[in-house]
């Protein structure tokens, strides 16, 4: 007579099922074997299969080994059996698997289920069987480097690690250095100064700002590392292939929510401590040959860079500030003159209004990789083409350059639905002047699910390569001697109340002002990495729930 038997618990609940017979046993010994012979493909870790091997699998049954996130010998509590049979038995030898549970609106849970059975050596096989694939799987990291803001957010970023974070780091056996920043630019600044190629990773907490301040410093290091003048805008940059992964922690996580698909530090935890592995496209800004900054999400000149300016001045409010700012610049409705002029991205495969969002395993973001690296072997990768610019001078609200959706939980949609986080190109978005009403109309509907491109003062376009230049400056350069004009320009600035349109915007970079309102912008085609995904599609997101209670009943 064999006797297996396996005590899981989930959620809390109690299952106890037993297979006595020699098909549960017979499951079980198949199924350790054939773990072993597996090593290293990627398998399905059979939980319910084991003990009813008639059992349907859905799927939270189901763990690929890509989501166990440790395995451990556990001490089992003979209290735990309540059934006086199990009580009679000689030792119970256990290990407990922790494992990626998916709940609602891409949230990932840490989740475990404990195995036990009387075979000592049946069970040590399964723990070496399961830690030798986790040892296999080559993109988990095992040493990082950790950033925190303490003042990023509702200064949390301190408690959101070490209650939330470092425990799920130490269950994964993941060693961190960990770093509290002490000023603005302490992360880029320390960047530059340690060996970043022992880690595995880089990882921030708190919100966008902190991520750029990390990502700055990386790609800057990378440069110097790699001997690239960073100001030439010509010259091809080095690729970034340490990860960067982001713990939300901010007033703003567009980022995060945006590769992730939800702000939650656990699941971001989750995400860093399976490897995944999410490339992005990053837009380098310059201006006459100098190099200013680096954005990943939103590059706005007019509304949304008046906005930031406007609430760069009101800090003290907290994230309320935003808000207030955009009422504020609502009100304004100030328009800037301007020329635009751009590049149309050529060798992407959609448009910014195909409505194919961006998600995980995005289609369109590997084609134009494999695009991109067949014209690499042909020799075209770095070749200039100045020819097909588009120009276009007008009087705009707002011009928006965004290299991801920019969903945010406000507007699930984002600026532009279907931009993509590593196509190689961004989406400008170009609001003409119109009335406030319109305006208005246009900002709602990047709330709901209505088209809010679909507007005659609406532009968008996907680009590579862009500049603007504002009419005051053209004005400026043609005749720098008019100092009238100037004065006329820094008079208006001061006095957003004046009802004339004011000379000069600033630009938004990633929630970052820029100086200077002319720029040269470049799309980098997946010059970083993040330890994410993508958005994941969950088809079965019913199933996900109902298999949860199907077991719990
Ligand atoms: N110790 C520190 N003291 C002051 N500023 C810091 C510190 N560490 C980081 N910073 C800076 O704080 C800025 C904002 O950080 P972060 O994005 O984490 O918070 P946030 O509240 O979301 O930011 P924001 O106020 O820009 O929305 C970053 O640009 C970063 O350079």
């Amino acid at each position: 007579m064999f006797e297996v038997l396996f005590y899981i618990l989930n959620k809390g609940m109690k299952f106890i099922e037993s297979a006595l017979n020699r098909d549960g046993e017979a499951v079980f010994t198949r199924a350790a074997r054939g773990l072993m012979s597996l090593i290293p493909t990627p398998l399905v870790f059979q939980v319910s299969g084991l003990w009813k091997p008639n059992h349907v699998l859905c799927r939270e049954n189901v763990v690929p080994a890509s989501e166990i996130v440790a395995v451990e010998e556990t001490e089992i509590d003979k209290k735990q059996c309540d059934s006086g049979k199990w009580q009679k038995m000689s030792k119970l030898h256990a290990f407990t698997v922790h494992y990626i549970k998916r709940a609602r609106n891409h949230r990932w849970r840490c989740s475990e289920i404990t195995f036990w059975c009387i075979d000592e050596q049946l069970c040590n096989q399964w723990i070496q069987a399961l830690k030798e694939l986790l040892d296999s799987q080559k993109s988990r990291p095992k040493q990082l480097l950790v950033y925190i803001n303490p003042y990023g957010g509702k200064r949390q970023g301190k408690r959101i690690y070490e209650q939330k974070v470092a425990p799920l780091f130490n269950l994964a056996s993941i060693s961190a250095d960990v770093v509290i920043t002490e000023h603005a630019n302490h992360a880029k600044d320390n960047l530059f100064e340690v060996n970043i190629y022992k880690y595995d990773g880089i990882v921030c907490v708190g919100g966008d700002g902190m991520f750029s301040e990390v990502m700055h410093g990386l790609i800057g290091r990378i440069q110097k590392d790699s001997g690239i003048d960073q100001n030439n805008p010509k010259t091809p940059l080095a690729q970034c292939s340490i990860r960067i992964g982001i713990i939300p922690a901010g007033s703003t996580d567009c980022i995060c929510y945006a590769t992730v698909g939800i702000i939650d530090p656990e699941t971001s935890a989750l995400h860093i401590i399976v490897g995944d592995c999410q490339p992005l496209d990053v837009s380098s800004i310059h201006h006459n040959n100098t190099f200013l900054k680096y954005s990943v999400s939103l590059l706005g000149y007019g509304f949304y860079g008046d906005i930031l300016k406007d609430s760069e001045k009101k800090r003290w409010m907290g994230p309320m500030r935003y808000d207030f700012s955009g009422f504020k610049t609502f009100l304004s409705h100030q328009y800037y003159e301007g020329t635009v002029s751009f590049q149309p991205a050529k060798g992407t495969v959609g448009s910014p209004r195909d409505k194919e969002s961006c998600r995980t395993g995005c289609h369109i973001c590997r084609q134009t990789k494999q695009l991109e690296e067949q014209q690499k072997n042909y020799g075209f990768e770095h070749k200039e083409v100045e020819d097909e610019w588009k120009v276009i001078k007008g009087k705009f609200l707002a011009i928006n350059a965004v290299n991801m959706s920019c969903a945010c939980p406000r507007s699930p949609k984002g600026l532009s639905p279907a931009a993509h986080l590593a196509d190689g190109s961004a989406d400008l978005i170009l609001v003409r002047k119109c009335s406030r009403f319109n305006f208005l109309r246009y900002l709602v509907r990047h709330t709901n699910q209505d088209d809010q491109f679909d507007f005659p003062f609406v532009d968008v376009y996907r680009v590579k390569r862009f500049q603007f230049t504002s009419k005051h400056l053209e004005d400026n350069e043609s005749d720098i001697k008019d100092v009238g004009k100037k004065r006329f320009g820094q008079f208006c600035s001061d006095h957003p109340a004046c009802c004339c349109n004011l000379a000069n915007s600033t630009w938004n970079c990633d929630g970052e002002t820029l100086d200077s309102s002319a720029v040269e912008v470049r799309v980098r085609c997946q010059l970083v990495k993040l330890f994410a995904r993508g958005i994941e599609i969950y088809k079965d997101e019913a199933a996900y729930n109902s298999s949860s209670n199907e077991l719990l009943s």
